[in-house]
């Protein structure tokens, strides 16, 4: 049986500012000692804007934490004016790039097609995809959710080979259940990470499956993540609210003494 390395990351979205950012990270790295880099991979997903701040602050005190972008353009370079390139990120030594979030879906009409576009430009420049996928609630009631994420997946990782799928990171976020205090049941999120590990076995083979972390994010906090992470086949949270505040994240990130 494979083991995976939980992955606790904090999609801190259009929050704190590069001053707040190094204050938070410093208050991070202060709070987590070696046992907890040891149990779990701690990332952290700040604004653009942030993430010179961040990379100066984990190089210079060789921080374990990683660090990631929100987005990414799918295109390498030239006159796409206000984005961001996979050079520009892998140059500040990004490990992650959260792609296709519901609210790039939502309010930037990301389709399938641009979340794959962006997948496979974060590969090409050596960046780690966290895929976001998830249903709207008129999904879930429709009993449709299932379905409707394996699309998402399926259509986010055309063309990408399995020898860079098997680094991929899958996050499961309801939309329903994203900012909203309504957390997904664990054994619901689990039906659901169950069936994307499905899919990947489907499209690649069962070694690329089990080898995938699949993350479920969506009102994850201190008091509910033992439950969530649980699971057998979720592998990680994606953290929008509770990540703000250091001392949460940091109990999220502990959530085998919670
Ligand atoms: O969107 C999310 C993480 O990407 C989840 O946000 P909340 O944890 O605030 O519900």
């Amino acid at each position: 049986m494979t083991t995976r390395t939980p992955l606790m990351a904090g999609n801190w979205k259009m929050n704190l500012n590069h001053l707040e950012a190094i204050a938070h990270v410093q208050k991070l790295a202060f709070a987590l000692a070696d046992k907890d880099y040891d149990a779990c991979e701690v990332a952290v997903l700040p604004p653009f804007t942030d993430l010179r701040s961040v990379q100066t602050l984990v190089d210079g005190d060789k921080l374990k934490i990683k660090y990631g972008a929100q987005d990414i353009s799918a295109h390498d370079s030239g006159a796409y004016t206000g984005e961001i390139s996979g050079a520009m990120l892998a140059k500040l030594k990004c490990t992650y790039v959260a792609i296709g979030h519901s609210e790039r879906r939502q309010y930037h009409a990301e389709t399938d097609e641009i979340v794959n576009a962006k997948v496979r430009a974060a590969h090409k420049h050596g960046l780690t995809p966290i895929l976001c996928v998830g249903e709207e609630l008129e999904v879930r009631e429709a009993g449709e959710h299932v379905a409707h994420t394996l699309s998402q997946v399926e259509g986010g990782l055309k063309d990408v080979p399995a020898e860079q799928a098997e680094s991929i990171v899958i996050a499961y976020e309801p939309v329903w259940a994203i900012g909203t205090g309504k957390v997904c049941g664990a054994d619901d999120a689990q039906e659901v990470c169950a069936a994307i590990r499905g899919k990947l076995a489907e499209l690649y083979s069962q070694e690329v499956a089990d080898a995938v972390r699949i993350q479920y994010g969506g009102s994850v906090k201190s008091g509910n993540v033992a439950e969530i992470m649980a699971k057998p086949d979720i592998d990680g949270a994606l953290v929008g609210g509770a990540a703000l505040d250091a001392e949460d994240f940091v109990k999220i990130v502990r959530f085998r003494d919670q």
